[in-house]
């Protein structure tokens, strides 16, 4: 048949190409010479065979046509099917490690290291992958070699020998026979002489995996190898052998486990491989992709993946790395392939994943309606991600130009504030256009992932107090970043002297913004690995000016949006704010399983790290506002009004009342008297009781006890109260309706039951007068001179007798004693000398211990397997000094008890 008389010849002729760069019968008219048949025959089988994806052409002049497989057989890189010359052919094949993901990202300096290994005179260096199972070691020993063959290193047909130490590891004399090759009779069995690897790798590559499971005496011959070039067969007195091997190891253990230092140091190439989770996003989308291309060509077929899968994909941690990932993928792809019907395609989603990759990430709702990203074998990856060139990036030029004209005028027609005017609306404009024009689905993963990284830089900046983040600017910056990466090649910076003349306006006048512009850019260029140019600078800038997000006085109320599903509340926030010409609104996006505490903590985080403002309304959607009130931070120095309701005339409304400056008292009234809906007024802790809370684990008497003496020490003036309460209600967060609109200024007692944020103080602190964490938590509310008269009547109130007699009913002078004896027994018993502080606990604790043990509650809850950690030795010395207790009042000290007195005897200080 024709068409495969004309394959034949041109593999034929391909081959001659592939050996001598020769281009001699491949052209349609060479071929339809040497088959005597007419041209246009040929032609027509040469544009079927192109289609069939069996042929590249290259479209020169006269136009060229190679065999494909042919072609990658002997290591060139192909992509495409058209190429514009030869040139260009050749060079994409000589780039071996741009088939390598993450080549010019997280392996840039692994492929660097890599290819000057190889090119070093004469015979290359050595070289070590360090990585994970799965890190993709092997794959880069073959693209090494592919790498030396094309940079002619090495010959076209160099071996690449592999061999896997592993699986020899329990019989190391086989491992060096196979390496380093045997004389006859070197071992039973040996019956007659062999060869090695090194031997068949000579001219080319030996790759060694898993090489910590050489036995030092082989990784003794190989670095004699490494130096010399020559080694010993097993068996072998007298003669060396040589061979010119180059060498690549890789392993799974780091470097000082398993080799010999001689050896890694004969070893100059060191190339570390990170873990697949530890990449850019960017990057393991790509692998993803670019994994699923690979099921689609093998199979044939075109695949769809829902976006939740590929969110599910790209935040596994796959222990086994991108090998773990690869087989995943091709375990769906299977899976599904068994079902596909007739040309239908492949449908991928979260319901086939295999049951270990259980449970699901929790924030998939983020992502939205469920979306398809159908990938074929034609399917372009960079595009898919985005990456394509987009008419969007005009956009930016353009604004830009117009932005040059406007300050060519500056100064004639225009004066500053019409300038600055005009210039704003037109950058608020765009990036409006940019955050409206949502991108595909497939891009969404991105913009989500830019989303998050341009948060973080700008949570940083805000910790710098140099800006105020708000979701609204994430979002809009996230949107111009995400327009920014589409670009593949860069429009020349403009060397017009008006943008240098802006730069210098800017500088003059904006000194604040223009400086966070540079630093947020220097942010982005680092976290995105994108280059941003000075009109970057320049447009971010004006954002920032227009969009007020640095940190200034202002004494407006704030207006905080919160609203379930990705950039819902952002884009109502946007759209408030652009309508009423004023930044009012900031926005957080939840997603649908977002916790209540979670919630709570946020608007809490937000209010607090707002220090510019005293008042702000919350408009929350359907759910959110019970849970709102609950965690707000009982501190706060702030009204809150909130409001349950997000619709877009509502944020309207309630901006026209901000922007009026009605107080949100005022704002929450008018809803009420207008609308059916919930509403709450949370009021600033000023109008609040004050409140410090004694406790104790022997029970409410001991409380009150403590509670008495705190009240001696405290003026009734000062408006403090003091309640005792429970411990195990406190411990169980269940604080009560009396604290509720009161404002906890610290705990006191003998056991820390840890309530968010309420500073806790030892009762043993306050005896032995060690104590600064009241006089801090009375400081806002007391003068210097009242808080060093309330510490006074502490050090008065709170002696040791004093204390000893409220936590026991036994007689306090006889338990000081008895403490006494026991603490001085322990000194001499342990030979150490026992710290005051730790002293006045264990005069508190045991008096507690006692009082406890008389009426029958001792504490039981020490872990078991703490107790097991304590040294038994421990226990006995103590039996004997507490035996004087336990005889006397006829109690059992049990281990838990003791395990509580080990602790503060030994963790506690
Ligand atoms: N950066 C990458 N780009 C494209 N494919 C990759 C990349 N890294 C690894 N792979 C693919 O992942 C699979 C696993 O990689 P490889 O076998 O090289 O890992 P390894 O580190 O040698 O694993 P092991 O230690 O388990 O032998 C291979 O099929 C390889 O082609």
């Amino acid at each position: 048949m024709l068409k495969n008389k004309i394959i034949a010849c041109i593999e034929q002729q391909t081959q001659h190409f592939i050996d001598t760069q020769e281009t001699i019968g491949l052209t349609a008219r060479e071929i339809s010479l040497e088959l005597s048949q007419k041209r246009n025959t040929v032609s027509k089988y040469l544009n079927q065979l192109l289609e069939q994806g069996k042929l590249i052409k290259i479209t020169s002049r006269p136009v060229l046509f190679l065999a494909k497989d042919l072609l990658l057989a002997c290591g060139y890189s192909i992509e495409r099917t058209v190429y514009e010359s030869l040139t260009q052919l050749t060079q994409q094949s000589e780039q071996v490690f741009s088939k390598l993901i993450g080549s010019e990202g997280s392996l840039r300096t692994a492929v660097q290291q890599i290819e000057s290994a190889i090119m070093y005179p004469d015979n290359g260096l050595p070289l070590i992958l360090f990585g994970a199972s799965g890190s993709g070691k092997s794959y880069i020993a073959s693209l090494a070699h592919q790498y030396a063959i094309n940079q002619h290193c090495i010959k076209q047909d160099a071996p690449l020998i592999i061999l896997n130490c592993a699986q020899y590891a329990n019989n190391p004399e086989l491992l060096s026979s196979l390496l380093f090759g045997y004389t006859k009779g070197a071992f039973t069995g040996a019956e007659e002489e062999k060869s090695g690897l090194l031997a068949a790798a000579d001219g080319g590559f030996l790759f060694l995996d898993e090489v910590h499971r050489l036995s030092p005496e082989s990784q003794e011959k190989l670095f004699i190898f490494i130096d010399k070039g020559v080694y010993t067969p097993l068996g072998e007195v007298k003669e060396t052998k040589t061979a010119h091997v180059r060498l690549i190891f890789a392993t799974t253990e780091n470097r000082e486990q398993f080799l010999l230092t001689t050896f890694i140091r004969r070893i100059p190439i060191q190339i570390e491989l990170p873990e697949l989770i530890d990449r850019r996003e960017k990057e393991r989308l790509e692998l993803i992709y670019h994994f699923f291309k690979e099921e689609a060509s093998i199979l044939n077929a075109t695949i769809s993946i829902s976006n939740r899968m590929i969110h599910v994909l790209l935040n596994y941690t796959f222990k086994g790395n991108v090998g773990e990932l690869k087989n995943i993928i091709k375990y769906l792809c299977a899976l599904q392939y068994r079902k596909k019907k007739n040309n239908s395609q492949l449908v991928i989603n979260t319901s086939i994943l295999p049951d270990e990759m259980y449970p699901l990430p929790d924030n998939l709702d983020l992502l939205g309606p469920v979306k398809n990203i159908i990938i074929s074998d034609q399917t372009n990856i960079l595009e898919l991600q985005g990456l394509g060139t987009s008419n969007d990036l005009s956009k930016i030029d353009k604004l830009f130009d117009e932005i040059i004209l406007l300050y060519k005028e500056l100064d004639h027609n225009l004066s500053k504030n019409d300038f600055l005017k005009k210039v704003l609306l037109k950058v608020d404009l765009m990036m409006d256009s940019l955050v409206f024009n949502q991108p595909n689905e497939s891009n969404r993963l991105l913009l989500q992932m830019i989303n998050r990284k341009v948060k973080t830089i700008m949570e940083f900046l805000e910790d710098e107090d140099r800006l105020k983040v708000f979701s609204t600017s994430v979002f809009s910056i996230s949107n111009y970043v995400f327009y920014r990466m589409q670009q593949t090649i860069l429009k020349e910076e403009s060397q017009d002297s008006s943008l240098l003349g802006l730069k210098n306006f800017l500088i003059n006048n904006y000194s604040d913004s223009y400086e966070n512009a540079r630093n947020m850019i220097l942010l982005l260029e680092n976290k995105f690995d994108i280059y941003l140019h000075s009109k970057d600078e320049i447009l971010l800038t004006f954002y920032i000016i227009s969009s007020n997000i640095l940190h200034q006085q202002s004494n407006q109320i704030k207006a905080l949006i919160l609203a379930h599903g990705f950039a819902t509340a952002s884009s109502l926030a946007n759209v408030g704010n652009r309508l009423l010409n004023q930044h009012i609104f900031d926005a957080f996006d939840m997603s649908l399983d977002t916790t209540a505490q979670e919630i709570g903590r946020n608007v809490d985080d937000y209010i607090r790290g707002n220090k510019i403002c005293q008042e702000f309304i919350i408009l929350v959607d359907m759910g959110s506002l019970q849970e709102i009130e609950k965690f707000i931070h009982p501190n706060n120095q702030i009204t809150i009004g909130i409001i349950n309701n997000v619709t877009t005339s509502f944020v309207l409304q309630v901006g026209q009342m901000i922007i009026s400056r009605e107080s949100p008292e005022t704002i929450i009234n008018h809803i009420q008297q207008h609308h059916t809906l919930d509403v709450k007024l949370h009021l600033p802790v000023k109008n609040q009781r004050k409140v410090l809370i004694t406790t104790c684990m022997t029970g409410i008497g001991t409380a009150n006890q403590i509670k008495h003496l705190l009240e001696e020490s405290l003026h009734p003036d000062y408006g403090i109260e003091v309640l005792a309460m429970d411990y195990h209600s406190l411990k169980h967060n269940n604080i009560g309706e009396q604290l509720q609109l009161t404002e906890i200024i610290a705990l006191i007692g003998t056991d820390n039951p840890k309530i968010n944020d309420v500073p806790y103080i030892p009762l043993e602190k306050l005896i032995s007068g060690e104590d600064d964490v009241l006089t801090e938590a009375l400081t806002p509310l007391l003068t210097i001179e009242k808080i060093e008269e309330v510490n006074r009547k502490i050090i008065k109130n709170f002696s040791l007798e004093k204390v000893i007699e409220s936590i026991t009913i036994l007689d306090s002078e006889t338990v000081i004693n008895e403490i006494e004896e026991i603490i001085s027994q322990l000194e001499i018993l342990f030979n150490r000398k026992i710290e005051n502080k730790i002293q006045m606990t264990l005069y508190v604790h045991i008096g507690c211990l006692i009082e406890r043990l008389i009426r029958n509650q001792p504490i039981l809850g020490y872990s078991q397997t703490q107790l097991e950690k304590i040294p038994p030795s421990f226990f006995e010395v103590m039996k004997k000094v507490l035996s004087g207790i336990e005889n006397k009042y006829s109690v059992t000290i049990p281990s838990s008890e003791l395990g509580y007195l080990y602790d503060i005897l030994y963790m506690y200080h």
